[in-house]
């Protein structure tokens, strides 16, 4: 079953299996003025920056404050996404981040309206509602069948650090049987055990936690096909050449560059773990964009707060300590 205007589960294997930029994707971040409206133009210069190096982005994603916004706001970030992708050659997954099953729908279908047929959509992430409880596997079921049964493309979200559920094996393999929308499965969770453990082979897997991109490759005999990493917004041009480096099988250079981007990341994480507020895969990003790029309005958050400059001094410090040019 695929929806009008979406992609069949093969062609986003297709997508995935012509290699290069296309297995990095990003979480893109998103801009505010000083008002609070989104910041188009800074998402643009930011699109232009990743768009020779990623095949596409997620919007909005966890890193995007996708869990921080309305519906509407995520309609808004969507549409421009949508306005802004097809002119650079890259495509869209839907981040559907939405605190309960009843607004999951809903945002999947407002997503299906405004992007219509013939988009440029790749499918739709779909992470397990917040729950103070973990869900069972029936309950998770019930909270994905709406969003599974309109054809999208659908690549599942393992996020149990936000979300408070863990999507089990067994569902997995049930939903993929049942529903060949199910194009992919992408893990946050920085344990592996979907991947691991054997996913249904005909699924895309894609590693969104952070760290060495190297033992996780095909190449570096991990399970990962792809990678839809926070750090894609800072480093893209570095991460694309570490997955050429490892098709061309120069295993060594992709192992110091993955290595020294790690490094880089991790420090950015460490510095914002003790921040009150946002998320650290916002955090990190924004405090080492605007230091890599100069991109000023990057400090500012969604809710209207921003990251303490003694963060974006110490973020320039962590550039020159991994030896990347900051601006
Ligand atoms: N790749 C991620 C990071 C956490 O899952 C995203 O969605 O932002």
């Amino acid at each position: 079953m695929n929806a009008p205007g979406s992609v069949t589960g093969d062609a986003v294997a297709d997508f995935f299996a012509a290699g290069g930029r296309h297995r990095l994707w990003c979480p893109a971040l998103t801009f505010y003025t000083e008002d609070g409206s989104l910041d188009e133009e800074a998402f643009a210069r930011h699109l232009d920056r990743l768009a020779p190096h990623v095949g596409g982005i997620l919007v909005p994603g966890s890193t995007g404050e996708g869990w921080q916004m309305s519906e509407r706001e995520s309609l808004d970030v969507l549409r421009l996404a949508l306005q802004a992708a097809p002119a650079r050659g890259i495509r869209v997954l839907v981040g559907l981040l939405r605190p309960s099953a009843g607004e999951i729908a809903s945002l999947a279908r407002a997503a299906a309206d405004l992007a219509g047929a013939g988009s440029d959509i790749l499918g739709f992430t779909l992470a397990a509602p917040l729950a103070a409880e973990p869900m069972d596997e029936a309950a998770l079921e019930a909270a994905f069948r709406p969003v599974l049964e309109t054809g999208r493309s659908v690549f599942l979200y393992q996020l149990p650090q936000v979300t408070g559920s863990t999507i089990p094996a067994s569902l997995l393999e049930r939903l993929s049987e049942r529903f060949p929308n199910v194009a992919g499965l992408k893990d946050s969770s920085g344990e592996d055990a979907l991947a691991l453990g054997g996913a249904p082979e005909r699924l895309v897997l894609l590693r969104g936690a952070e760290g060495d991109v190297v033992p996780w490759s095909l190449e570096g005999g991990g399970p990962y096909r792809g990678f839809l990493l926070s750090s894609a917004n800072v480093f893209p041009a570095e991460l694309h050449a570490v997955l050429a480096d490892l098709e061309a099988g120069r295993l060594e250079e992709a192992t110091a560059l993955s290595g020294r981007v790690a490094a880089a990341v991790g420090d950015a994480f460490a510095l914002v773990a003790m921040l009150p507020f946002g998320n650290p895969f916002t955090n990190a990003n924004k405090a080492l964009l605007h230091a890599r790029f100069g991109e000023r309005g990057a400090a500012r958050l969604h809710g209207g707060r921003s990251l303490p400059s003694d963060v974006l001094a110490v973020a320039q410090q962590i550039l020159h300590r991994h030896g990347f040019a900051g601006a």
